[in-house]
C-alpha cells in the first residue's frame, strides 16, 4: 500500500499507549484481489485483559480532566484524520473493498463524529428539581459510566469506531476496542491519530485479535467493563448481550436490519430511483440501512422497474481503487455464496431476474448487481439481510398493506418512503416501526442524528446528543439540612 504517511500502516496491538509484539499474527487480505496486505498481531485474551486494566487506570485522570480540555485533544485527533484522510481511505479501501469514493465519504462520516461529540462533550448538563420541602434540595449530575469495550464490524472499519469512541472520550469514559478481524487496519491507524493526538495511554486502546468469542466473553462478562457497545448482526448481538446479563452492564447494540423502501403511485420516481440506487448499492450492498426490500404500487411498478433496471445496468463493477468502479468485491467468499444463494432460492420460489443474478465475469467476491421481481415477503431474499447489490421489488396495492409488509419482519432499523402527498407521509412514517425512516431521501448517516433500530435491530443510539446518554449514569443528589 503506498501511504503518503507510511507511519499509518500499523500491524502491531495498541495498548496503553504502546505497540504490543505479539508472538502470533493473523492475516489482512484484500478482497479485490485475495492478495495478503499485512500480518497482524493476534492479541490474547491476556492482553485484552492488559487494555482493560490500562483503561481502568486511565479512567480516574481522564474522568478528571475539564470538558474542554478533552474537546480539544477531539478536536487534533479530527484534525489529523482530515489531513491524513487520503491514506485512511486507501486502507478502508485494501481491506474492506469499497470504491475509494465511499471510502472518503466514509471518513467524513468518522470525522464528523469526533467533531460533533468533541463539541457535545462541553453540553453535560445536569439540573435541579424543586425539592418536595424546604429542607433539602434536589440536584441531578450526570458522570461518564467508566471503561467501554467495544466491538466493531467489518462494513465501515473506520465510522463505527469513532461512533462510539468519540461520545465515550467526549465524557471521559476510557475505551477498548476489537475490530473486526477482516478489517483491524483503519482501527490500528485511528490508534495512531490519537496517539498523536495527545490521547493519553490508556485511554483509546486496539486489540486486533483472531479470538472474538473469547475476547467477546471477556468484554461481556469483566467486571472492569461498565458499558459494552456492540455494532454487528443480530444473531452476534443477542448471544452477548444475554452475557452482559452476569454483570448488568450497560449495553448499547446496533444490529442488523431489514429496510423497506416504499414508492407510492405519488411519488417522484426519478428521486425514488436516485434514492434506491444510492441505499440498496452502497458498499455493494453490505451496509446495514441498506434498502433491503423495494415494495412499489401496483401502477408505478413497471415505471420504478424501468428506470431502476437502466441506473442497475450502468453500474461499474471492479477493484475499488480503480477509477470510476462503483460496486466493490463482497467481503468474503462466504459473504458471495450467501447472497447467490438468497438469489437463486427465490427465483426457484417464483421470483424473476430482471438483470444481474450471478457472481461477476471478473471472479473473485464480486457480484453483479441484480434486480428481482415478482417477490414475495416470504421469499427467502424478503426475510433474510442481503447484504449484497440486490434489489427485490415486492408489489402492493393500498397504503395499509405496504406497511403490514413492511413491518412483518423482526427488524426495525432503517426504512424508505417516497411519496408526496403530506397526509400519507405521516400516517406511513408514524406506522413504520423502525427507528429510522427516510421520506423522499435515502441516505440518513451523520453525525447529528440519532441512528439506531428497534425491535431486534437494536438498543441505544449513535450520533446526535442522544449518543452520548449511552456512555452517561445520572446521579441524584440530595442535600438535606436546608431547614434553617
Ligand atoms: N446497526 C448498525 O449500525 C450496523 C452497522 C454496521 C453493521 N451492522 C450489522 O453488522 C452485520 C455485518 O457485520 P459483521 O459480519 O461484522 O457482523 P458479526 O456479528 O459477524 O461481527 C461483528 C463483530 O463481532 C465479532 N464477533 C462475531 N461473532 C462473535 C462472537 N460469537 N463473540 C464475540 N465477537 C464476535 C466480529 O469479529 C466483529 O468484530 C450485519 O448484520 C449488519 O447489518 C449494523
Ligand atoms: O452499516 C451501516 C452503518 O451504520 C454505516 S452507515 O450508517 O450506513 O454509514
Amino acid at each position: 500500500m503506498n501511504l503518503q504517511f507510511p507511519e499509518l500502516m500499523r500491524t502491531q496491538p495498541y495498548v496503553d499507549g504502546r505497540w504490543v509484539q505479539c508472538g502470533r499474527s493473523f492475516a489482512v487480505n484484500n478482497p479485490a484481489d485475495g492478495g495478503k496486505v499485512a500480518d497482524v498481531g493476534d492479541a490474547d485474551v491476556p492482553l485484552a485483559e492488559s487494555a482493560l486494566e490500562a483503561a481502568a487506570a486511565a479512567f480516574p485522570a481522564w474522568r478528571d480532566r475539564t470538558a474542554a480540555e478533552r474537546c480539544r485533544l477531539l478536536h487534533r485527533w479530527c484534525e489529523l484524520i482530515v489531513e491524513h484522510q487520503e491514506d485512511l481511505a486507501l486502507i478502508i479501501t485494501t481491506e474492506q473493498g469499497k470504491p475509494l469514493a465511499e471510502a472518503r465519504a466514509e471518513l467524513a462520516n468518522a470525522w464528523a463524529f469526533v467533531e460533533w461529540f468533541a463539541e457535545e462533550g462541553k453540553r453535560v448538563y445536569g439540573e435541579t428539581i424543586p425539592a418536595p420541602g424546604t429542607d433539602r434540595r434536589i440536584v441531578v449530575i450526570r458522570q461518564p459510566v467508566g471503561v467501554v469495550a467495544a466491538l466493531t464490524p467489518w462494513n465501515f472499519p473506520s465510522s463505527m469506531i469513532t461512533r462510539k469512541a468519540a461520545p465515550a472520550l467526549a465524557v471521559g469514559c476510557t475505551f477498548v476496542l476489537r475490530p473486526a478481524s477482516a478489517t483491524p487496519l483503519s482501527a490500528l491507524a485511528l490508534a495512531k491519530l490519537a496517539d498523536m493526538a495527545g490521547i493519553p495511554a490508556g485511554v483509546f486502546n486496539v486489540v486486533p485479535s483472531s479470538a472474538s468469542q473469547a475476547i467477546g466473553r471477556l468484554f461481556t462478562e469483566s467486571p472492569r467493563v461498565a458499558k459494552f457497545s456492540f455494532t454487528g448482526s443480530t444473531a452476534v448481538g443477542r448471544e452477548l448481550m444475554a452475557r452482559c446479563a452476569s454483570t448488568v452492564k450497560r449495553v448499547s447494540l446496533e444490529l442488523g436490519g431489514n429496510a423497506p423502501f416504499l414508492v407510492f403511485d405519488d411519488a417522484d420516481l426519478d428521486a425514488a430511483v436516485a434514492g434506491a440506487m444510492a441505499s440498496k448499492y452502497r458498499n455493494a450492498g453490505q451496509t446495514c440501512i441498506c434498502a433491503n426490500r423495494f415494495f412499489v404500487q401496483r401502477s408505478v411498478q413497471d415505471a420504478f422497474a424501468d428506470r431502476l433496471a437502466a441506473a442497475v445496468k450502468a453500474l461499474k463493477v471492479g477493484p475499488g481503487t480503480a477509477a470510476g468502479v462503483d460496486i466493490g468485491p463482497l467481503i468474503s467468499t462466504e459473504a458471495l455464496q450467501d447472497v447467490d444463494a438468497l438469489v437463486r432460492q427465490s427465483v426457484a420460489a417464483g421470483a424473476t431476474l430482471v438483470c444481474g443474478g450471478r457472481p461477476h465475469a471478473l471472479g473473485g467476491t464480486f457480484y453483479e448487481p441484480t434486480i428481482l421481481k415478482g417477490v414475495s415477503n416470504d421469499m427467502p431474499i424478503a426475510v433474510n439481510e442481503i447484504f449484497g447489490p440486490v434489489s427485490p421489488l415486492i408489489v402492493f396495492d393500498t397504503e395499509a398493506e405496504a406497511v403490514q409488509l413492511a413491518n412483518d419482519t423482526p427488524y426495525g432499523l432503517a426504512s424508505y418512503c417516497y411519496a408526496r402527498d403530506i397526509g400519507r407521509i405521516w400516517r406511513v412514517a408514524e406506522g413504520l416501526e423502525y427507528g429510522m425512516v427516510g421520506i423522499n431521501e435515502a441516505v440518513l448517516t451523520n453525525a447529528s442524528a440519532p441512528f439506531g433500530g428497534v425491535k431486534q435491530s437494536g438498543l441505544g443510539r449513535e450520533g446526535s446528543r442522544y449518543g452520548l446518554d449511552e456512555y452517561l449514569e445520572i446521579k441524584y443528589l440530595c442535600l438535606g439540612g436546608m431547614q434553617q
